[in-house]
């Protein structure tokens, strides 16, 4: 850990921040918090006993990464994560920012348990955790919370996640109060009438396999009709791990008619299909479902051309107790902190996805919808950091994980790019560098 004092110095990276028209082989000095000097040469003569050098041949050098969607499970369900391991997954993972879902037990639908978490997160340091208060109640989906006092105790949006807000009259009412506090509110888009018994996509593999179906159009209609609503009310509205290209066709027409509706896709969305079911294999099983090609590639497009605007984990730690077991019995969800810059980064190498997409929908698009300060890479900024080498390989391994849980299907696999350093504030809160990778 550095002390505020100390200057770190980051020797020839390649620094990437789109947001500020940044592609370009830099030394960057940080000094206590700040960013003090970004340029080529800009390590010349910066020598002294407090000096910190770090040089990764190769390495990539972002703006912190915030993930807008991660589930840490605290409090009551610490046996899956706690806010310590999530913490540090998303330390690891490159995240100097998350934002935390409240389908915690009990849900946080109220200002103690927001300010519980504000604290205790503070309390722990490393990556900033950013509170996600309920829309309703116990997120029964009936009663308003007090969005004020969410708010206020540092709630950045409100959503119900897990669950959809299906009664419109509610949604109504709750876009209307979340603008009233200009908090966007995040909705799962799942017709919980069409979807009820779904094991997985539906579609030729679920026939196959004989499985209850998801069907697309259980999160099209909720898209569409938010829309509409978001329209009327004129409030600020994001859709939470989008999977269909039906979605993405509504959403696209709804940006270029100037609504103010935003979305974020999952690594996990973009990489797998329903085909990964086919071995009834329970780390696949998510909400919502991993879909078909032909909604991958909508996907890949949308995120591509900037109409999906940020990438989000939707981290979703499970236990065995959850996961070893029948697929009609296993929670949905799969972790995601600590794959995505690779997974994410393995598109960039295939020529799916443009280096500066990848970045801005990790950094500005995500920091541009909860309302948190920008993470970037220029003279004076705070330091909030990711540096990443985009040549290592690693196999995924349980044991090589910040997290508690192990439910991906990723496990067993060798991916390229790392992240090897995490700063935030000024402060390293994850080093790999000294470390074999
Ligand atoms: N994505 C999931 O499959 N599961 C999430 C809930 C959610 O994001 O809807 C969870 O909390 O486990
Ligand atoms: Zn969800
Ligand atoms: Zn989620």
């Amino acid at each position: 850990m550095s002390n505020s004092r100390d200057v770190l110095v980051l020797r020839r990276v390649r620094a990437v921040d789109p947001s500020n028209s940044l592609d370009a082989i830099v030394d960057v000095v940080i000094e206590g918090k700040t960013i003090t000097r970004v340029g080529p040469r800009a390590a010349e003569g910066v020598e002294g006993e407090r000096v910190t050098e770090i040089s990764v041949p190769g390495a990539m050098l972002l703006p912190g990464l915030i993930d807008l969607h991660a589930h840490l499970r605290e409090p009551g369900q610490e046996y899956k994560e706690d806010l310590v391991s999530g913490l540090a997954a998303a330390a690891a993972g490159g995240f100097t920012d998350i934002c935390a879902m409240p389908n915690t037990r009990p849900v946080n639908d109220t200002r103690a348990i927001t300010e519980m978490l504000v604290h205790k997160s503070r309390a722990i340091g490393g990556t900033r955790l950013h509170p996600i208060g309920a829309i309703t109640l116990g997120q029964k989906g009936d009663t308003l919370t007090e969005m004020a006092d969410l708010k206020d105790a540092g709630a950045v949006a409100v959503s119900d996640d897990g669950h959809c807000v299906t009664r419109s009259d509610v949604m109504r009412r709750a876009l209307e109060y979340s603008s009233t506090f200009d908090l966007p509110l995040i909705q799962h888009c799942e017709d919980h009438a069409l979807t009820a018994g779904a094991q997985m996509h539906e579609g030729a593999v679920s026939t196959k396999l004989g499985l209850r179906g998801w069907p697309r159009v259980a999160e099209d209609v909720i898209v569409a009709r938010d829309i509409i609503l978001a329209e009327y009310t004129r409030a600020k509205y994001h859709i939470a791990h989008v999977s269909t290209m039906g979605a993405v066709r509504i959403l696209r027409e709804a940006k270029s008619r100037g609504i103010n509706v935003t979305a974020e896709v999952t690594p996990h969305h973009l990489l797998l299909t329903d085909a990964a079911l086919i071995g009834y294999d329970t780390a696949c099983k998510v909400n919502p479902p991993l879909r078909e090609d032909e909604d991958l590639l909508a996907l890949r497009d949308a995120l591509a051309d900037g109409t999906i605007d940020c990438i989000a984990t939707d981290h979703a730690p499970h236990s065995p107790l959850e996961k070893d077991c029948e697929l009609s019995e296993a929670s949905p969800g799969m972790i995601g902190l600590e794959l995505c810059i690779p997974l994410m980064l393995g598109l960039v190498n295939k020529g799916v996805l443009p280096l500066a997409r990848m970045v801005d929908a990790l950094t500005r698009a995500p920091s541009k919808i909860a309302g948190l300060p920008r993470t970037e890479i220029k003279e004076g900024a705070e330091a909030n950091l990711t540096l990443v080498d985009p040549a290592a390989s690693w196999t995924v391994s349980a044991d090589r994980l910040r997290t508690k849980s192990k439910n991906t299907p990723f496990l067993g696999q060798t991916v390229t790019g790392k992240v090897v350093l995490t700063i935030v504030s000024g402060t390293v809160v994850f080093d790999a560098t000294t470390k074999p990778a």
